[in-house]
């Protein structure tokens, strides 16, 4: 994972807390500084419940996560929670190693993970913004030593060696290039809405399988890693269904906690949720922590704006769980002890052995009201390439040719003739052939 280096570097991770330590946060924190590359070394617990102002933890634990540190030979060490550039500095002298926060590790994942221009700019942007905040006269992150290492990878040499000025000059440049990504990216999502293709996004917490699915779903080879957020950009693709097709987009996975200035940086991300008809909201069902996963979710949805888009729920990964098969859970009214989540709609599955998928690809269409159509149409002479794409979609059922041109005898979705109605008589024709109904010619 260590673009600089050949070796992961060995952490100490610092989990702060006040009382009442919760598992998951633990867990997902060792999750998050594996995924930038790092090997564990040691985790240990410092109460905060009066913030040290200077360090973030008191001067007792300083003295032992110093020892602990020199004696499991950690390179740096990662602390998760928001560290002030001052605490930053303090503990980086105490410890005499560099030390990460917790914006500092997911952005340094994200830079890890960015594929596409815009994320890569996104990404660059909110480094630069957090460092910006760090660049303080006569101690630097650009005048540590370098090369490979968590928090400093990134912006290359030439930025980071730049002053105050130059970073300002280059932030400018960065926001300017990602407006015009993102007046790109609304005439893209214009055009989607324009072809009238319902919209379904997967969302999710991160690791839940949703680049998985999406490639299960799509037969597209996205990336799909064991790390966190391996999805940075959205990728959005057309997808055929029983009944029609639709546009399906990843997004990125959430954490909890995701700093703010990150969920800033990935609004174009999000925005494709806020924009769909349906979100799929996959779950990793062998995770002891789901049900509080699915909480954390719904609550960032609720942030975004995307809290009233209707859900459906896929619980992954069935393949980690004894005995467990495929099914569509129909919502069942009143309260489920057992499930807590039984008022929704629900698909089991398991995205790696594409198990399950045709119950979620019905489930979709009739979730959708995605409708076919059939009937006979006469095209006119010269339609040729619209009867092209109409076998192309596998619609014709039977044809014949004479004087007056070709006729079709059709069934196909109602959204595909539609659009290829449209597309090929420059109008919408809604409903498209009705039983026994013609094209207009
Ligand atoms: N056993 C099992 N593993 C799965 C399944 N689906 C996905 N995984 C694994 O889970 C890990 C995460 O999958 P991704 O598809 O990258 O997850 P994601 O939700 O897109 O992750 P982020 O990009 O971090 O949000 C990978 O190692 C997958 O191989 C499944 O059905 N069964």
């Amino acid at each position: 994972m260590f673009e600089r280096s050949k070796k992961g570097e060995t952490a100490l991770l610092i989990q702060p807390h006040r009382g009442g330590l919760d598992d998951g946060a633990v867990e997902e924190f060792a999750d998050l500084a594996r995924s930038a590359g790092a090997k564990v070394a040691h985790l240990m617990t410092a109460r905060i419940d009066r913030p040290n102002p200077a360090t973030l933890i008191g001067s007792g634990k300083l003295e032992e996560v110093k020892a602990a540190a020199d004696a499991t030979g950690a390179d740096l060490v990662l602390v998760n929670h928001p560290l002030s550039p001052v605490q930053e500095r303090n503990l980086e002298k105490a410890l005499e190693r560099r030390v990460v926060d917790r914006t500092g590790l997911i952005l340094d994942i994200f830079a890890q993970r960015a594929r596409s221009h815009e994320g890569k700019l996104q990404v660059e942007l909110a480094q630069l913004r957090h460092m910006a905040t760090r660049l303080v006269r006569g101690w630097t992150h650009l005048e540590r030593q370098r090369g490979g290492a968590i928090g400093l990878r990134g912006p290359g040499e030439t930025q980071l060696e730049t002053d105050r000025r130059l970073l300002q000059k280059r932030v400018e440049q960065l926001q300017r290039r990602l407006e015009k990504v993102e007046v790109q990216r609304t005439q893209m999502r214009r055009a989607r809405v324009r072809s009238e293709l319902p919209r379904v996004a997967l969302v999710g917490y991160t690791n839940a399988g949703k680049s998985t699915l999406f490639n299960a779903l799509t037969g597209a080879d996205a990336y799909a890693a064991d790390l966190l957020f391996a999805t940075l950009d959205p990728t959005v693709r057309r997808i055929a269904l029983p009944g029609g097709s639709v546009v399906l987009a990843d997004t990125v996975g959430f954490v909890r906690d995701l700093p703010h200035e990150l969920v800033a940086a990935f609004r174009s991300t999000l925005a494709e949720a806020r924009e769909a008809d349906l979100l799929l909201h996959v779950i990793d069902a062998a995770d002891p922590l789901r049900e509080e996963r699915i909480a954390q979710v719904d609550e960032v949805l609720e942030e975004i704006g995307a809290g009233d888009i209707p859900q459906l729920l896929v619980y992954n990964k069935i393949d980690r769980i004894d005995g467990a098969e495929a099914r569509h859970d129909l919502p069942t009214d009143g309260h489920d002890h057992v499930h807590p989540q039984a008022a929704r709609e629900r698909v089991w599955l398991s995205a790696r052995d594409r198990d399950g998928l045709d119950l979620l690809r019905d489930a979709l269409g009739a979730r959708l009201g995605l409708r076919r159509v059939s009937g006979e149409v006469q095209l006119p002479p010269g339609a040729g390439r619209l009867r092209a794409r109409l076998h192309e979609l596998g619609a014709v059922l039977a044809e014949h040719h004479d004087e007056h041109g070709w006729t079709l005898s059709l069934d196909l979705a109602e959204a595909d003739a539609a659009r290829i109605v449209a597309h090929a008589y420059g109008e919408p024709l809604r409903p498209l052939l009705p039983e026994g109904a013609s094209a207009p010619t």
